[in-house]
């Protein structure tokens, strides 16, 4: 029998680090080893956990993943493999991108990977729309984008967690308003848009769950495409995946409204194209749990891509 991969997940006790350890105590056939609660922000504790693993899942804030990832530097060849939750290496060119779904092939190129970046919520679901329709010939890589996203406040982390909960947030907002969110370089990199698109985040009062959406113009696409059209192109990038499914419910059939919730607790995600033939404009639009596929989720399923779980 293969040996059980020891997994140490840094950040154990946080938002993600908590589902990650929910994931893996459901029938995954791993070892998860845990650190001290105390020992948690202690530099050679974390180093001795890194040496008796075989894979480390940072779930930390990004300065702190930076430090765990020289701290297993340290190790050499010895090193654990790492998959990294935080966006701290999501544009470095010696990391993995974690989204299986990518283009064909790319699954394969994580599962050998030894680092390997988990995709930031919204980017998941803003890649998984637009980098097959770019692929396709559909969207040319220098087309204006807007992408207009919605979140649960967990995506926020603990302190937002907490502001929510103590009831001193804003039930609803939008942010990245100056336009320099953080997950716009990965969405440029690996939607394959060379145009910096417009991100604008927004958050609300209920925990998980995330839309993002795309508005376009169809007249203005070179291909002049239908909604059909784009549909297609999804539907034959996604064919056999389990993960990523692409709805085909008529406007009547869901109402012309959609919320935001219907996948929290599942790995999954759902994009639709909705919109109108008379009026030639489209809306793509993605909806996942943003702890799930958007994280935690994505991070198991890396894991057991890498070990052949
Ligand atoms: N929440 C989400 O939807 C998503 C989050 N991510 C990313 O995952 C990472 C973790 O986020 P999230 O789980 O939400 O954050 P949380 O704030 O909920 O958890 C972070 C955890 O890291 C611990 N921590 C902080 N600094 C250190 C350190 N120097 N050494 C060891 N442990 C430390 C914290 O402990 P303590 O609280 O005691 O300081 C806490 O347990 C982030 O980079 C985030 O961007 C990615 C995709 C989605
Ligand atoms: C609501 C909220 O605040 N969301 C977070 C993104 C959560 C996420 O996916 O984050 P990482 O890229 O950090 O992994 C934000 O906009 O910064």
């Amino acid at each position: 029998m293969a040996k059980q991969p020891k997994v140490f997940i840094d950040g154990e006790a946080g938002t993600t680090g908590l589902q990650i350890r929910e994931r893996l105590s459901d029938g995954i056939d791993v070892e998860v080893i845990s650190i001290a609660p105390e020992k948690r922000k202690d530099a050679e504790a974390r180093l001795d956990m890194m040496r008796a693993a075989d894979v480390i899942i940072l779930c930390l804030p990004d300065d702190a993943a930076r430090e765990a990832v020289s701290l297993a530097d340290n190790l050499g060849d010895n090193a654990p493999r790492i998959i990294d939750a935080s966006s701290a290496h999501r544009t470095a060119d010696d990391w993995t991108y974690g989204f299986a779904e990518l283009v064909g092939g790319h699954a394969d190129q994580i599962q050998n990977a030894r680092r390997v970046t988990n995709p930031g919520c919204y980017p998941t679901g803003g890649i998984a729309l637009i980098r097959p329709l770019v692929d396709a010939g559909l969207i040319p890589s220098d087309f204006g984008i807007s992408v207009n996203a919605v979140s649960g406040y967990s995506g926020g982390g603990r302190s937002m967690i907490e502001a929510y909960e103590a009831g001193t947030a804003e039930p609803f907002e939008l942010y990245g308003l100056g336009l320099s969110h953080k997950h716009v370089p990965e969405l440029m990199r690996y939607s394959g848009l060379t145009r910096r698109p417009i991100f604008v985040p927004s958050v609300g009062n209920f925990r998980q769950g995330m839309l993002v959406s795309i508005p376009l113009h169809l007249d203005l696409l070179p291909g002049k495409p239908s909604l059909r059209d784009l549909e297609l192109a999804l539907t034959k990038h996604y064919d056999g995946s389990t993960i990523v499914s692409v709805v085909h419910e008529p406007l009547e059939t869901v109402g012309q409204r959609i919320g935001a919730v219907a996948l929290n607790g599942t790995d999954k995600i759902e994009l639709f194209v909705f919109g109108s033939e008379t009026q030639k404009q489209a809306v793509l639009l993605a909806r996942l749990d943003n702890l799930g596929k958007g994280a935690a989720g994505a991070a198991v399923q890396n894991l057991k891509l890498m070990f052949g779980l």
